[in-house]
């Protein structure tokens, strides 16, 4: 086994972003057994986790088991950690990171949670990863599925991927978070897994403007199919393997968000749908909808490629070029006519 073992009790999980997935991650992984040091940016934030057992700002009522603790020290939250997870908006990854890794233990397994891809660069988070702190490929991880926060906070059933090109860090990882109500699958397919989580933030935020405009569930089908078919084209461009796109990480959580009334991307889109502004829309949330900055850097990797992203580019002329979503959906509806 390539990676330390760190399945059943024993392990110690550092979770550094205590958001809506990260908080849940972290009593994910408690629930599994884990021994969890939860990092929050805000002292008044890991105070109230502490004192009330309830992370209330992203959470509320939801109770927190007693083997997740909260800090705002890093250095705290890192020490002895067997598995670091990383859970804060894909663009702030790398500033982050900056700042916590002279604070990695050596051989921590690095599992990345987010869904999106960095501006300017094109990078996937896992990339971003081992470029900041200089982790080799069998040491960085990813999970990504169908994986609405609030609704496994509340334990229901659920599926995920956690991908690795590493196996035994991968099945490491599976039985660190494998719990009644989460079900965790592995795959090496780690480009495949992360672009399906970062592309499906883009085609939701599509669906829930078509949702604003006050279309249907066709509407909502035809966008989920061809968003899928163009993520699939780009992901095999980037060498991911077809099948990835028909699995959890790929169709599953396509499906779950841009049908979810909890999906802060449908949300965002619906918002823009209705006639609202980007500005005004970003006004109305402080929690990450990652798609709308990851639409530009998912058109500019996919132009880098040469691959044909109809979907994804009508989203950034809606959301950064000003172009009405009326307008967007007469020139999505009068492309050449093609072939499925
Ligand atoms: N919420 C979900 O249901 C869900 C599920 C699966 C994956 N994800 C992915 O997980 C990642 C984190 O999402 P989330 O839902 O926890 O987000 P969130 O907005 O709820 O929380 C983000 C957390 O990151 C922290 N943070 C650190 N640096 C920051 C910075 N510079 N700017 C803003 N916040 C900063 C915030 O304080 C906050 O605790 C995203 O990539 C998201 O796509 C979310
Ligand atoms: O709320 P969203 O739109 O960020 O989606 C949350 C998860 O990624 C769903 O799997």
């Amino acid at each position: 086994m390539s990676g330390p073992d760190l399945s059943g009790r024993g392990t110690r999980a550092a979770v550094l972003g205590a958001g809506s997935w990260g908080t849940t991650f972290a009593k994910v992984l408690a629930d599994a057994g884990c021994t969890v040091s939860l990092h929050a940016r805000r002292p008044e934030l890991a105070e109230a986790i502490a004192e009330s057992g309830e992370n209330a700002e992203y959470l509320p009522g939801v109770a927190l088991p007693g083997a997740l603790t909260a800090t705002t020290d890093a250095a705290e939250a890192l020490d002895g950690a067997d598995v670091v997870v990383l859970a804060v908006p894909s663009q702030s990854l790398r500033a982050n990171l900056l700042e916590w890794t002279p604070l990695l233990p050596a051989d921590a397994t690095l599992l990345s949670l987010m869904k999106g891809v960095e501006l300017g660069t094109t990078m996937r988070m896992s990339e971003v990863i081992r470029e900041v702190t200089g982790a080799g490929p069998d040491r960085v991880a990813a999970l990504s599925g169908p994986n609405l926060a609030r609704e496994i906070a509340e334990e229901q059933p659920a599926a995920t991927v956690i991908a690795c090109p590493d196996a035994d860090r991968a099945a490491a990882l599976q039985a660190a978070c494998l719990t009644p109500y989460f079900r965790p699958y592995t795959n090496q397919d780690l480009v495949g897994c992360e672009l399906g989580g970062a592309v499906k933030n883009v085609i939701a935020l599509a669906c829930g403007i078509a949702e604003g405009m006050g279309f249907g569930d066709n509407t909502r089908a035809s966008l989920i199919t061809r968003g899928l078919a163009e993520t699939t084209r780009l992901g095999v461009a980037l060498g991911a393997e077809p099948a990835t796109f028909a699995g959890l990480a790929g169709l599953g959580d396509l499906v779950a968000t841009c049908s979810s009334p909890l999906s802060r991307n449908r949300t965002f889109g619906e918002k823009l749908g209705r006639g609202l502004s980007l500005e005004e829309v970003q006004a109305t949330t402080r929690q990450t909808a990652e798609g709308v900055k990851s639409c530009r850097s998912v058109l500019d990797l996919a132009r880098a490629h040469g691959v044909d992203v109809p979907v994804t580019e009508a989203v950034v002329r809606v959301c950064h070029e000003d172009v009405p979503a009326a307008q967007m959906v007469k020139e999505i509806m009068s492309r050449e006519a093609k072939p499925e």
